[in-house]
């Protein structure tokens, strides 16, 4: 399907505003949260399912404790400025959304949340029935308990998995830049607009600054990112600018802005968007180029395979699983402990019996309908 129809049939979307968007400098903006709710009603008139990812607690907590609060970065300090802004934050969507006779839903969500497949499922159940009952959920990371080795990192990665989650159909992130550039416009002028994107390679990868402006976090590195996790679960993406909220109507009514990423053809299922988004990696697992071949080709990843592996998981955990360059290629649960992997990795499978005595040994290291690899090309070529 070509862009104009993917989004004309996009019936669920996921919209993602970035903290810039929301506040002037240090100043609060009522008529922005006005007019992204005017945008979004509009949307919900066309017959359209609309959840928002929302950025701006930490700094709404900023602007309200004034000006003695600004200097400090550590951890605790941004959570508590984000418990003192998240309330702040949902009253401007409450009575914003309200000018419009829409109910909004505040859904905080930490990786613990969706890690455990009982916790996953209830999230996407809360939303579906937010979204059946015409309320808009307004998602945001539970900034409270996400401290550094336990949170989504930034808001672009939780939009991709909410999509994920939802099943979303198109994914729009709205930022203070107009879409991906070949380089950053910010430090670049030659840069030019990339208009539309079909897989995300190391190319696309290499244009996207790390950097976020002001309370930003992620910078346009996060948000390739997201587009890759959505484009693999099957949600096409858009990255534009939200300096001005008409553009989610533009996006509707046709006119070609910001950077289109195609959704990939084969879309990664359910359940295994999970282990692949949604799971927090307990180890990684090392395996040699006849192995990854194995696995291009749809087979199970078996012991002979296995050449390397770091940290402690337990049988059913997930792990990343590294080519020998040590490449990321993708994720699976393991029928196997890292202990017995250790003694186990590079036997031939009769030999495995004799030397583990467990019971119930599977075959696999990681069945193949419990793997996932993540590189685009390989997965689809
Ligand atoms: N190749 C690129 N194309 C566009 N923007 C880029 C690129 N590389 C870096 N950036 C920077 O990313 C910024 C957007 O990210 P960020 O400030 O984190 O936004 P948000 O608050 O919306 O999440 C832009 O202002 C831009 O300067
Ligand atoms: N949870 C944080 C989000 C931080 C964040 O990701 O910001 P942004 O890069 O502007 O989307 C907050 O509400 O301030």
């Amino acid at each position: 399907m070509k862009r104009e129809a993917l989004i004309r049939h996009s019936k669920r979307i996921v919209i993602k505003v970035g903290s810039s968007l929301l506040f002037e400098g240090l100043q609060f903006r009522n008529e922005r949260f006005e007019s992204l709710a005017a945008s979004v009603s509009w949307l919900l008139d066309q017959g359209k399912e609309v959840v928002l990812v929302t950025s701006g607690a930490v700094a709404c907590g900023m602007i309200a404790l004034g000006d003695s609060v600004r200097k400090s970065q550590d951890i605790p300090f941004k959570q508590a400025l984000s418990s003192v802004g998240q309330s702040i934050l949902m009253r401007f969507y409450l009575e914003a959304f309200s000018k419009y006779g829409r109910k909004v839903g505040q859904i905080l969500l930490a990786p613990e949340d969706v890690h455990y497949r009982r916790k996953y499922l209830n999230a996407r159940n809360t939303i579906e029935t937010l979204l059946n009952l015409g309320v808009v959920p307004v998602v945001n990371e539970n900034d409270t308990v996400a401290v550094d080795e336990i949170k989504f990192g930034d808001n672009d990665r939780l939009s991709a998995l909410v999509s994920a989650l939802i099943d979303a159909h198109l994914l729009v992130i709205l930022s203070d830049v107009e879409g991906l550039f070949t380089r950053d416009p910010r430090l670049f002028k030659d840069a030019t607009l990339v208009k539309e994107v079909f897989s995300i390679d190391e190319n696309i990868e290499a244009m996207a600054g790390g950097e976020g402006s002001h309370f930003s976090t992620g910078g346009m590195k996060s948000k390739i990112m997201a587009a890759r996790m959505a484009t693999l679960s099957g949600t096409a993406v858009i990255i534009a600018s939200g300096r001005d909220f008409g553009i989610i109507k533009d996006i509707f009514l046709a006119r070609e802005v910001g950077t289109f990423f195609y959704p990939q053809k084969r879309g990664i299922r359910s359940r295994k968007r999970w282990i692949a988004f949604g799971m927090l990696p307990g180890g990684k697992v090392f395996i040699d180029e006849g192995a990854k071949k194995a696995l291009n080709e749809g087979k199970s990843l078996l012991p002979p395979g296995v050449i390397g592996i770091e940290g402690d998981f337990e049988v059913g955990e997930c792990v990343e699983i590294f080519d020998a360059t040590h490449k990321r290629i993708g994720r699976g649960l393991v029928n196997y402990s890292s202990e017995e992997l250790k003694i186990i990795s590079g036997l031939r499978t009769h030999q495995v019996r004799k030397v583990l005595q467990r019971e119930n040994l599977e075959e696999e290291v990681i069945h193949a309908d419990n793997l996932i690899l993540l590189e685009e090309e390989e997965k689809d070529g």
